[in-house]
This record gives structure tokens, C-alpha cells and sequence, in this order.
């Protein structure tokens, strides 16, 4: 058994963040030592929200793969659809559906994908941005990880996956919902037969099939199909006319005991169908509902039970993405302790990747598993619907991070998929804005110091992971210095500047005078090209910001607040 020890002081931000109470900056204001300080930085928690769901209503994760369309033309995949791709599809929904027991059934068409979490699950308390964030980004990283496994072609670039969360008060509600899909489902894909069979068949180019098949209703299209494309639209494959139903079911498996004797176990197994579930045979058969059900024809009031939300304007929208269980994952991965150059150049490109992705996100910091986005106070991005937002973006950086694995981590395997969660959170003003990233800068300082003596004591192999922790329990920063500087000949202000103050990403400054060095900032070799800049700046103290005001449109008031 791991001593608890081992878990709790590594790189443990929030652990490391509440003996951060004991760093002289944070005693200067405030002398209470536990339990958690309150910094003046740390003041912008508050205005963090937890988006937690009703009890007792099913929970539906709605995913949309908004590039979809170029991922067709770009990788020249088979119209109408794609035999590989559903298959890969699939297999990511299934590594969604094992990392997430709750979810019990998953409704998948084309580029849609909608989770059904069971009523009762209390999975993350509930909090919709994390469930729906985690539920994302593994649907991201798996595409991209499994992509390899279906086709030879090399993917051009990850998915963009938007989402949103509908909570469905009853047994009736959750099966009109699925009936809406499936409906939408034959639809489209009825359309997009009979379109792909007219420019395939007749060549005929995609503009004019357009217009030919304005208005047409699905009488028209299916005797388009018939006499034109020679298609028997009842023929076609039914996973492409009805979607795939993925659920847990129990089966039968045969387990040898050590005695060599053969028993049945009954297991739980997720089990892909491709079938009509309109019909009551499936509510009452295969996903037995416990309310009584009946099949609807009006199914537009579903349209009221997505959970919107609407940022609100003017504010500052703060995006913070967090690695789901990298404790584990670094662990896994064999990173280097306390920081691994790798694991921190990988999550630089995906951050890189979202600012470039997303002209709104203005200025972004990372450190350890995290990054934060700055999205500007006037922008529209998704209008404004915060799980809209989240969603994009976690998916985005998700799918770089395994892009980018192999040129991080070279001969290093990706063992499981990642995912990250995402949250948004509003600021008012600049100066809420400031503090914020502040307030992670400084969790970063802290965080760093700790690990730095906490691996330096333990790796040179002078005490045991819990001799050292009691060693550093309440000590000062000037303590560690000196721990550092005494045992281990190591000057703080000297180790790597990327450790120390994590990594800032802004978009290009419009003045060329401004350098790195008239500044004393560390800037990264070659940063500053396609209109980004990387480097690993101090963005507490005011110079950062006075010298580039265009980040944030004006200047404010200066901070007398140090690290030190
Ligand atoms: N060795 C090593 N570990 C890292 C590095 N970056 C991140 N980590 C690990 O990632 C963890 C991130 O902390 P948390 O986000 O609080 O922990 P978590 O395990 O991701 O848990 P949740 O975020 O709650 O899912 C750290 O505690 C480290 O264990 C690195 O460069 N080297
Ligand atoms: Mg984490």
C-alpha cells in the first residue's frame, strides 16, 4: 500500500496550497496559519460556480464534432458515410463508456454523440461543466489516439467537439429525447444519401443537387434513391439509417478458478446495437425503464430541457482546464519529478494550439496540469454559452495533447486516453482579471519550491518521502532557499524559469521595440512566431501588463504585491 504520505505531498497543488499559508508573502497578510489562507489574490475563488444538476434527473451529455464536415474532405473519407470512421467513433465512445460506469447508455449518429448519466449518479456531485468537460475531452483524446488503429492516412488535425447538457425530469422525457435523435438521425442520413448518390451516380456537381433537393420530403428523396441511384433506401446499413445504441449489459463469462475448474460469471459488457428504438420493445425489453412510457409524435418542448447558460456580457470569461487524475497519469508515464520538460512542452502546444484556434482567447498560463484562458470581455465566441465554450476548447487542447504525445514523449507509449475538465469562470474588470492569474502564478511559486526541496531531499536519497515532508511542514519560503542553497548547492532564483513561474502565452505585441531583454523577462528561443509569444514572464507584478497594454485594453491600478 502506497503510505498516504505519498499521494498527498507531490505536486499536490491544493495540498501544497493550503501549507502555502506558511510562505512569508502570504504571512505579511494574513498571520492564521490553518486552516487555508486567504491571500488577496485568492479572494477570486469566489467567484467561481459549481453548475451543480437537479437530483433525480437523468443527465444527457450532447456532443456535436463541429469540424466533421472537414474531416470528410480533408482525409478523403467515402461519402455518405465513412464504414472506418463509424468504427472508430465507436471505439471512442466505448473508451468513454469504461471510464465512466455512470453513464448508461450512449445514442450516437454521424458526428452526434448523447451520454445518458444514470438519474442517480452523484458522480463529481453532480456539477455539469465537470461531467460534461471530462465526457468531452476523452471523447477528443480517444479519437485522436484511436485514429491510427482504423485508418493509414495520418490525421490533420484533432476534433472540435461542441457540447451541451439537458437535464431530463423523467422516464418519458429521456425516451422522446432519444426518439428526437433517432428521427434526426434518419433524416439526415436519408438526405445525405440520396445527395452523395446524386453527385456519385449523375455526377453531378454539389451545388445543383442542392438545389434539386430543396424542400424534398422523404416520399420524394426515397423515389429519387429508387429510380435514379438504383438505391433501395430500406437496404442500406442500419447503423448509418438507425445510429448506434451503446449500453451495458450483463453476459455470461466463463472464469477459470485457480483449482482449474470452469464457473459463469455474469459481467457487465457495453454492447453496440444498431436498432429501432422508437418501438416500446426496446424501453420495455433491452433498456428497462421503471416509469411507464409510450411513444410521442410532438417531440419539440425537448428543446426546453437543455441547460442553457449565457455568460454575461462585458465580464471577462476565464476558461481553466485541469488534467483529470495526472497524479496517476505522471505516474504512469514515468515523468521526471518534480517537472517533466516533456509533459510541460506537451501542454504548451496545446494551449498554443487553443489561442490559435480561437482568435478570443487573448492571453493564456499554464503550470503543472493546468492551463487558463483568457477570452476577451467583448467577444461572442459561441454566444456566450458557457458550456459551449468550454466544451470547444477542452476538446481542442485534449486531442493536441495526444497529437503531440509521440514529439513530446518520443518512444514513451500513451498508455490510456486523458481527459481534462474544463470551467469557466467571469471577472468583472481588469483587476479581478490580474489577480486571477495572480492567484496561479503564485500557486505555481509555492507548488515549485515545495517539490523542488521535497525531490532534491528524497532523490538524493537523504530521507524517506515522509522524513522530508515532516522537514519542510512549516517552513517559510526563505527556509526552503536556504534547505536548497545549504544541502544541495542550489540557488532558487537560478533554477529553470519555466519551473518557477509556468508558462504565459499572449498574442504578439503591434510594438517591434519591445525585447525581452528591456524587460527581463526569460523568453523561449524562437517564441514570438505566428503572432504568439511563449515565454515564462512574472505576471503579478505590474511591468508585465504596463508594458503591454494592449492585452488587456487599459492599464489599471499598480499592485504592491511581490512573491517574496
Ligand atoms: N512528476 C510530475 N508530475 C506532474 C507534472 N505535472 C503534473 N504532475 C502531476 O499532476 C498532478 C496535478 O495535480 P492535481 O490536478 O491537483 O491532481 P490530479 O491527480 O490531476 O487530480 P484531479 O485534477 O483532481 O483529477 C500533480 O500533483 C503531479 O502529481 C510533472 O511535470 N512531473
Ligand atoms: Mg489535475
Amino acid at each position: 500500500m502506497i503510505p498516504l504520505v505519498s499521494r498527498r505531498i507531490p505536486l499536490v497543488s491544493r495540498s501544497v496550497w493550503k501549507r502555502s499559508c506558511l510562505h512569508p508573502w502570504l504571512r505579511n497578510i494574513h498571520t492564521n496559519l490553518f486552516p487555508m489562507a486567504h491571500s488577496r489574490f485568492e479572494y477570486v475563488r469566489s467567484f467561481e460556480e459549481e453548475g451543480l444538476l437537479d437530483p433525480q434527473h437523468w443527465i444527457v451529455i450532447a456532443l456535436k464534432f463541429k469540424n466533421h464536415e472537414d474531416l470528410y474532405r480533408v482525409h478523403h473519407l467515402a461519402r455518405p458515410n465513412d464504414p472506418p470512421l463509424a468504427r472508430l467513433m465507436e471505439a471512442a465512445v466505448g473508451v468513454v463508456m469504461g471510464d465512466f460506469k455512470e453513464i448508461v447508455l450512449c445514442y450516437s449518429f454521424s458526428q452526434e454523440f448523447n451520454f445518458v448519466f444514470s438519474k442517480t449518479t452523484t458522480l463529481y456531485r453532480r456539477r455539469g461543466p465537470k461531467l460534461l468537460t471530462n465526457v468531452c475531452s476523452l471523447m477528443s483524446s480517444a479519437f485522436v489516439h484511436k485514429w491510427p488503429c482504423y485508418f493509414e492516412l495520418a490525421l490533420e488535425f484533432p476534433p472540435m467537439i461542441e457540447g451541451t447538457v439537458h437535464l431530463l425530469p423523467d422516464d418519458q422525457t429521456l425516451r422522446d429525447y432519444m426518439a428526437k435523435c433517432q428521427n434526426v438521425c434518419h433524416h439526415q442520413n436519408l438526405y445525405k444519401t440520396a445527395f452523395w448518390g446524386l453527385v456519385s451516380k449523375e455526377g453531378l456537381l454539389p451545388e445543383e443537387v442542392m438545389k434539386t433537393l430543396k424542400g424534398a420530403n422523404e416520399g420524394i428523396l426515397n423515389e429519387l434513391l429508387f429510380s435514379r441511384c438504383n438505391t433501395n433506401y430500406n437496404k442500406e446499413d442500419n447503423a448509418f439509417k438507425k445510429g448506434s445504441i451503446t449500453l451495458r449489459k450483463k453476459v455470461q463469462k466463463a472464469v477459470m478458478a485457480q483449482n482449474g475448474s470452469v464457473t459463469q460469471r455474469s459481467q457487465s459488457a457495453v454492447v453496440v446495437m444498431h436498432t429501432d428504438f422508437i418501438k416500446d420493445s426496446f424501453w420495455s425489453d433491452i433498456f428497462v425503464l421503471k416509469q411507464p412510457t409510450e411513444s410521442h409524435a410532438k417531440l419539440g418542448y425537448l428543446k426546453y430541457f437543455e441547460k442553457k447558460e449565457s455568460l454575461l456580457p462585458h465580464a471577462w470569461i476565464v476558461v481553466r482546464i485541469d488534467g483529470k487524475g495526472f497524479h496517476n497519469f505522471s505516474e504512469k508515464h514515468d515523468f521526471e519529478k518534480p517537472n517533466d520538460p516533456r509533459s510541460i512542452e506537451l501542454m504548451n502546444k496545446a494551449a498554443v494550439a487553443v489561442m490559435e484556434k480561437f482568435p478570443e482567447v487573448i492571453f493564456s498560463y499554464g503550470q503543472s496540469d493546468e492551463y487558463s484562458f483568457a477570452i476577451h470581455r467583448y467577444s461572442k465566441m459561441c454566444d456566450r454559452q458557457g458550456d459551449k465554450i468550454i466544451s470547444n476548447i477542452v476538446s481542442i487542447f485534449a486531442g493536441v495533447y495526444v497529437y503531440n504525445w509521440q514529439r513530446c514523449f518520443g518512444e514513451v507509449e500513451l498508455q490510456y486516453c486523458p481527459a481534462f475538465d474544463a470551467r469557466v469562470v467571469l471577472y468583472p474588470n481588469n483587476s479581478c482579471l490580474r489577480d486571477y492569474f495572480s492567484w496561479r502564478q503564485a500557486d505555481c511559486h509555492i507548488n515549485n519550491m515545495y517539490n523542488t526541496c521535497f525531490w532534491a531531499l528524497v532523490q538524493r536519497g537523504l530521507c524517506s518521502r515522509q522524513k522530508a515532508d515532516e522537514i519542510l511542514c512549516g517552513t517559510f519560503s526563505k527556509d526552503k532557499r536556504s534547505i536548497l542553497l545549504d544541502r544541495f548547492n542550489m540557488d532558487y532564483d537560478k533554477e529553470d524559469a519555466i519551473s518557477r513561474k509556468g508558462t504565459v502565452i499572449f498574442r504578439d505585441r503591434p510594438r517591434k521595440d519591445l525585447c525581452a531583454s528591456s524587460t527581463g523577462c526569460e523568453v523561449e528561443e524562437g517564441a514570438g512566431c505566428g503572432g504568439i509569444t511563449v515565454g515564462h514572464f512574472d505576471v503579478i507584478k505590474d511591468e508585465f501588463w504596463r508594458e503591454r497594454p494592449w492585452i488587456l485594453g487599459e492599464e489599471r491600478n499598480a499592485t504592491t504585491l511581490d512573491l517574496d
